[in-house]
């Protein structure tokens, strides 16, 4: 029998898995199979969850030592993404703890289940010493969802497809504030709504659009402000102080601003009963800049 892998490398590392905004989110046809086709413009966030690997070589086996509230641990997709990466190569590898520090709303469109699916294909590969390339991950991840692979690929994307076919993209990196309504959005109830907007023109994809805030417009907007009061009080709140935004399919909506302290004005002064945080708007993932500093 091969010797288990993993044996040279720490055997506890804490990676961040931050949150994705969708800038812009324009949706342009639909596959045969049901699933839209966007085309969108990803930036990450300087916040998320953390997530902790511990190797336990004695005790083999994917744990899960932290659960997340609502999702039976088999369905979680930190388990779920290291199930696939193990299976995907061959011989033996230690067992591993995971725990995991949860800030990122659910269902809240900041892509937080995804994130962490990408932060653990990421770190076990490192922790597991498989040396998979950052494309055999990204292919891995997009089996689990279409957010994955920007979130494996760790930089701003323009994202076409179904998010997979990504461009690399460097939007201002301003400040935000991120707002939660006190509603929860179900990704697959917005794409089936009939008044859903499903035909904007394509864009070219040029660098002209990453800094033009003018542009960016989120297509399950209208449904989204009809079916949930809470998420259009919120909009018209935070737009009396600039653009203001829907990320993904909601609930989460973003404002943009130039300095954390013209952020955090606004954010002092929100509506009682949202929550949410500030957070600077980043092109290069978190979790990539640890994965640098450990090598
Ligand atoms: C809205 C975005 O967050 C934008 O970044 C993503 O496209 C969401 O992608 P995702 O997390 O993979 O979405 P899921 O939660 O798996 O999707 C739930 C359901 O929404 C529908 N769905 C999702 C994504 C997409 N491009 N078209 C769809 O029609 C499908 O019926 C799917 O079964
Ligand atoms: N580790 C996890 N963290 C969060 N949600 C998870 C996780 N594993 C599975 N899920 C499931 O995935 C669903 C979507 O979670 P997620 O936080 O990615 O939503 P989202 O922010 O709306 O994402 P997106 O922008 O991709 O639609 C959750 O409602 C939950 O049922």
């Amino acid at each position: 029998m091969e010797p288990a892998r993993g044996g040279t490398v720490t055997a506890s590392l804490t990676l961040p898995s931050p949150a994705k905004l969708n800038l812009f989110l324009h949706i342009v046809g639909r596959r045969p199979d049901g699933y839209h086709e966007l085309q969108t413009l990803f930036q990450f966030l300087d916040f998320g969850d953390d997530i902790t690997f511990t190797l336990t070589p004695e005790q083999p086996g994917i744990r899960l030592t932290d659960s997340v509230s609502g999702v039976p641990d088999d369905e979680n997709l930190i388990v779920r993404a290291a199930k696939a990466l193990a299976a995907s190569v061959s011989g033996p590898l230690p067992g591993v703890n995971i725990g995991v520090a949860k800030r990122l709303p659910m269902g809240g469109g900041l892509g937080g289940g995804s994130s962490n699916a990408a932060t653990t294909l990421l770190g076990l590969n490192h922790l597991w010493q498989l040396n998979l390339s950052i494309d055999e991950l990204a292919e891995l991840g997009l089996a689990l969802g279409a957010d994955v692979p920007v979130f494996v690929r760790g930089h701003a994307a323009f994202g076409e497809g179904v998010g997979e076919k990504l461009t690399p993209a460097n939007p201002p990196e301003d400040w935000f504030v991120i707002l939660k309504p006190a509603c929860n959005i179900n990704t697959g109830k917005i794409f089936s709504e009939e008044g859903l907007t499903r035909n904007t023109p394509r864009i070219k994809i040029a660098p002209a659009f990453e800094g033009d805030a003018s542009r960016y417009r989120n297509d399950c907007e209208d449904v989204v402000r009809k079916l949930y009061p809470e998420v259009n009080r919120s909009l018209e709140w935070l737009a009396q102080f600039g653009p203001a935004r829907l990320t993904g399919t909601g609930a989460c909506i973003f404002g943009r601003f130039p300095t954390e302290s013209a952020a955090r004005i606004i954010w002092e002064s929100k509506p009682s009963g949202v929550t949410g945080f500030v957070a600077k708007g980043v092109n290069s993932s978190p979790l990539h800049k640890k994965l640098t500093e450990l090598k």
